[in-house]
């Protein structure tokens, strides 16, 4: 569970860093505050593109993340979506995330059906520990 606490001054702050989630899917419950926003890629043909829109809440929607594993697994086709959180100087926030993930001991590598069609694997091998360690290790930076 995350828990935001309100602050005086938010505009210099900021709840969780953009980032994108280093597992498959991210499935979550938000209050009705607000303060989640994303990336809009560059790569999309909308007028908001490489810019940050908040995801409004919606009563008894969950979210559903992208993240960093199926964009690999995908060699590309799905990604990984960039996203942070603002605090407001108001109202506390919570949000409930579940994070699914490999095992740490599971190679990852782009799925050999994908990268057979694309002529060519985007990404080498490696250890999802290997992955987890980098990430935590920058503390939540952006891709
Ligand atoms: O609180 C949220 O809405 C998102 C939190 C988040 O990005 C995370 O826990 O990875
Ligand atoms: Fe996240």
């Amino acid at each position: 569970m995350n828990f935001y606490l309100t602050c005086p001054n938010p505009e210099l702050t900021i709840g969780v860093r953009r980032h994108s989630d280093m597992d498959t899917l991210t499935i979550f419950l938000q209050d009705g505050i607000g303060g989640l926003y994303i990336k809009i890629p560059q790569d999309v043909n909308i007028e908001e593109k490489g810019e940050w829109v908040e995801i409004p809440p919606i009563s008894g929607a969950l979210v559903i993340n992208i993240g960093d594993m199926l964009q690999i697994w995908s060699n590309g086709r799905y990604k990984s979506a960039e996203h942070m959180v603002r605090t407001t100087s108001t109202k506390s926030r919570v949000s409930i995330p579940i994070f699914t993930s490999p095992q740490p001991t599971q190679k990852i590598a782009p799925l050999p059906q994908v990268v057979e069609k694309d002529e060519a694997a985007r990404c080498k091998e490696f250890l999802f520990s290997d992955y987890m360690n980098n990430f935590f290790g920058n503390a939540h930076h952006s891709k």
